[in-house]
């Protein structure tokens, strides 16, 4: 487990003071991706750098499985340092060195013999789905292979914690999908701790199992990923939610979609984490006399189930209706009827 107790950052200059982390308190469970998302000048880049002290703190703790790294003399640091690999935004690889070589340069100074290193080497190629481009340098590489050397430099030294700072931030949202992909293969094979930070929920929503949100350099909200992208609290979770849900439907369209059927009912369905929801439809459609149109909906998936919502119209006889309603509310979807505003 990680535990952050009341951990500050403070950039003084001559003219001002900056609170880039405030008080931050936090805990991540061994073996969980969790997710920090805020704006540029949230403080995400000085928190994440905080915890393997590429930046050192202004106070607080930082205890990293029993043993607090901000006491760590510099050597004990740079044994505690091999545990905590990092991935960045612009890959940091060294452009003479080929991917071989970049992704044996921390075993080269950790002091692991030649042929060890090879070996292990040519194992994380593989984990990274790089087989064939041993060879290649950075500059021969597309984005996404860039990051994958990247990943698996940081894995070198079998770390515990993969700290990712807005690692897919400068890849195209296919090669940010099939990063992530990366991110949770690994996570679910090597079982190590991943922390991220991002600016986008979309990470969140497709890698996370919890997620804070940060402002002003304090954590406003935390939870399971998915409870927050259900009942966000706070107006900027609010905000980062829309960007995948998009604005909720305020009340002039739902009154547009009942004015457009004369008979039957408008729907809206919530879908709250459960998959195997996702065959209501078909089932609704078999077991009852009604037709089904959907109407507008926003579906997303999240490590812990779909999420979303769906405006539907169900048309048939008053029973038939009544009944199929009576059949969803008995599942983990949320039924609610449409209707006027009073
Ligand atoms: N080395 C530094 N010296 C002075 N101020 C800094 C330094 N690094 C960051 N800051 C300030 O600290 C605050 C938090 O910056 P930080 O980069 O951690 O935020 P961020 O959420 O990562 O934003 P971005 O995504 O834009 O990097 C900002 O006001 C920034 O200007």
């Amino acid at each position: 487990m990680i535990s952050i107790k009341s951990l500050s950052k403070i950039y003084k200059s001559k003219h001002n003071e900056v609170k880039a982390v405030d008080h931050l308190n936090l805990n991540i469970k061994n073996g969980e991706i969790f997710g920090v998302i805020g704006y540029s000048g949230a403080g995400k880049s000085t928190f994440i750098r905080l915890l393997n002290r590429l930046e050192e703190p202004t106070e607080g703790e930082i205890t990293i499985n029993g043993k607090d790294i901000t006491k760590l003399g510099s050597r004990s640091l740079r044994k505690e340092r091999q545990k905590i690999g990092m991935i960045f935004q612009h890959f940091n690889l060294l452009w003479s060195r080929t991917v071989l070589e970049n992704i044996s340069f921390p075993l080269e100074i950790a002091g692991v013999p030649r042929d060890e290193r090879k070996k292990k080497v040519l194992e994380l190629i593989k984990l990274v789905g790089l087989s064939g481009r041993e060879n290649y340098y950075p500059s021969q590489l597309s984005g996404g292979q860039k990051q994958r050397v990247g990943i698996a430099r940081a894995l070198a030294n079998d770390p515990d914690v993969l700290l990712c700072d807005e690692a897919t931030s400068a890849l195209d949202p296919q090669t940010t999908d099939d990063i992530l992909d990366l991110l949770v293969d690994i996570n679910n094979k090597l079982g190590l701790t991943i922390i991220l930070i991002t600016h986008e929920m979309h990470v969140i929503q497709k890698i996370c199992h919890r997620v804070a949100v940060m402002e002003g350099g304090k954590v406003i909200e935390q939870g399971d990923a998915l409870d927050v992208f259900m009942h966000p609290k706070e107006k900027t979770t609010k905000r980062f939610v829309q960007q995948v849900m998009g604005p909720e439907q305020d009340q002039a369209f739902i009154e547009s979609l009942i004015k457009s059927y004369e008979s039957g009912k408008v729907v809206r369905l919530h879908f709250v984490g459960e998959s195997t929801n996702q065959a209501l439809i078909s089932e609704l459609s078999k077991t009852f006399d009604i037709n089904i149109n959907i109407l507008q909906g926003n579906i997303t998936q999240t490590q812990e189930g779909a999420y979303g919502t769906l405006f539907v119209h169900l048309d048939g006889t008053n029973e038939e209706i009544e009944k199929a309603i009576n059949f969803i509310s008995k599942t983990s979807v949320e039924v609610e009827v449409q209707s006027y505003a009073e």
